[in-house]
């Protein structure tokens, strides 16, 4: 692995703390870091390098998934980290920055490869941007590359213009935008899934699939990002990129060849084939919901305009559900449906898969009933794939049940979203960071969305913190046949009558 220069914007801040820091130090431990590697972490307090070294050591300390108790070992991790005050608007720093980068590059003998890192609130972006470029920073000799966090913009237009700053400064394939969900090995194991299991991967359209689940439930509340979310909402905080992406690497086709591009080509293609909504039939099929007051866990829980920060007049969605439709050969005729909500009764990430049931009159006219076959890809907080199938239960009369059967199960070690985004960017791999194209096709497709939450031509459902979401969710599937799959209560049902 080449040897290389780690700027991190944003040193101090909370994101550094409990990821970044974390997942550097794992691949450290893994030696998945070059040999050489010099780790500038910039702010504006004050600290010398001894303090920030020490900073790093207790969030790896706090955070980390594993700490190795070999001290030397410690030693030399922190011995790469060097801490600079910078503010990011004063142009005079960066100056001082590029001294300091260079005298470290010639100490390590390390060659001008440079990442940086923007770890701080999005409206520093372009600035720093523009500066690396005009400071000299971003000219190398070796490459150079820039890893972005989220959000990316704060609509269509604002991401667009974002993007224009950006590209003065640094190509697109020197671009790496975070979108972490990418970093979820189950995320990651779709691909597998779907192209490297010619079972599967011969079913996979819509001939043979009903419809499509997607779910991203927390339980979890604003917290204390009120000042951010109440003008984010959950269809900006995780509509418009994690769970775009998770349908777009679930309805991509088989690319070409299994390359980042490739597979940015195919996910691009479906997010051009996503039917648009019009503004004024944004009600059909999107629906609106905040929490209300209720319970977690047995735990109360405040209603959203009851917690810090917000205002009691707040309409913000902490509940998102949709029915995306993808107008392509492939999908046409297949619901995806997509649904994401703080507060609810359970935190579950997981795409559900369900196959057509042609064979569902045959055993009915037999007084027999069959369930449909699921294909169930847990993400978080299980990582499992397991396939439903209908079968002859022999201790009770040869009554047709369902059955599931598991495919894989949780592992221990296995690395963190940030340490494979960070191992990939290091390795210069960016299949698993957001393209702008399909940044600016999810803007595109969510615009119309933004603008009639904004006129209110969408009615804001409440829903009880604890609680599957608005009853509307429900009718929203119900309309096309359809319930959600495997929500807990779902599931546990289906192991009672397992184990009855
Ligand atoms: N925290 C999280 O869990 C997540 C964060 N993100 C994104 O990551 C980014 C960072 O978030 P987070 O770490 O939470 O933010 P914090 O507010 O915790 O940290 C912000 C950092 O920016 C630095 N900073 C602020 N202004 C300046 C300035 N003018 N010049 C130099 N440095 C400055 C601060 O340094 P100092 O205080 O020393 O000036 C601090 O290190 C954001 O884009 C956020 O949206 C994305 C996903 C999750
Ligand atoms: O990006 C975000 O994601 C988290 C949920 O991430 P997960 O890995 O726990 O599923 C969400 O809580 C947060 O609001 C959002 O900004």
């Amino acid at each position: 692995m080449e040897s290389m220069t780690f700027v991190l914007f944003g040193a101090t801040g909370d994101l550094a703390k409990r990821k970044i820091y974390p997942a550097l130090y794992n691949l450290f431990i893994d030696q998945k870091l070059p040999q050489s590697i010099s780790i500038i972490g910039l702010g504006r307090r004050a600290l010398s390098d001894a303090e920030f070294q020490n900073r790093v050591e207790q969030s790896i300390e706090t955070f980390s998934r594993r700490v190795e108790h070999d001290y030397s070992k410690m030693g030399e991790f922190l011995n790469a980290f060097r801490y600079k005050v910078l503010d990011v608007t004063n142009t005079e720093d960066y100056g001082k920055l590029l001294d300091f980068v260079e005298q470290r590059e010639e100490e390590l003998h390390i060659p001008e490869n440079r990442m940086f890192y923007l770890s701080v609130a999005p409206e520093l972006f372009d600035g720093i941007a523009l500066n690396i470029k005009e400071s000299g920073l971003g000219s190398t000799t070796g490459w150079k590359r820039l890893i972005i966090e989220k959000p990316f913009g704060h609509d269509l237009e604002s991401a667009r213009d974002l993007n224009v700053k950006l590209s003065k400064a640094f190509e697109e394939e020197e671009i790496y935008r975070i979108d972490h969900y990418l970093g979820k090995p189950m995320v990651q194991n779709l691909e597998a899934l779907a192209f490297a299991n010619p079972v599967l991967q011969a079913l996979w359209n819509n001939q043979y699939i009903a419809n499509v689940q997607i779910t991203a439930s927390e339980t979890v509340g604003v917290e204390e990002r009120a000042a951010y979310y109440d003008g984010a909402g959950a269809i900006r905080d995780m509509v418009q990129n994690h769970m775009l992406q998770l349908l777009m690497m679930t309805a991509m086709h088989l690319p070409k060849q299994i390359s980042a591009n490739d597979i940015r080509e195919e996910k691009r293609k479906v997010m051009e084939s996503l039917r648009p909504l019009k503004k004024e039939d944004v009600g059909l099929h999107v629906i609106r919901g905040q929490y209300s007051a209720g319970e977690i866990h047995g735990q109360p829980a405040a209603g959203y305009t009851d917690e810090p920060g917000i205002e009691a007049s707040s309409h913000n969605d902490t509940f998102v559900a949709a029915r995306v439709r993808i107008d392509n050969p492939f999908w046409n005729g297949v619901p995806f449906y997509i649904r994401t909500g703080k507060r609810m009764k359970e935190k579950s990430t997981r795409i559900v898969i369900e196959f057509k049931d042609s064979l569902k009159e045959l055993y009915r006219n037999r007084n027999e009933q069959t369930e449909p076959n699921l294909l169930i890809i847990e993400i978080n907080p299980n990582e499992n794939v397991s396939l439903q199938l209908n079968s002859k239960n022999p201790l009770n009369d040869g009554k047709m049940e369902p059955v599931r059967i598991n495919f894989t199960s949780e592992q221990e070690g296995v690395p963190e979203a940030y340490e494979r985004l960070i191992f990939d960017a290091i390795r210069g791999d960016s299949t698993f960071f957001a393209h702008w194209k399909e940044v600016e096709l999810s803007w595109e497709w969510v615009q119309p969305i933004l603008e009639a939450f904004e006129e209110n031509l969408v009615p804001l459902h409440l829903y009880q913190a604890g609680s599957y979401g608005p009853e509307a969710a429900h009718h929203l599937l119900k309309e096309d046949g359809f319930k959600w799959w495997l929500d807990k209560e779902a599931l546990k049902n289906l192991e009672l009558a397992l184990q009855a």
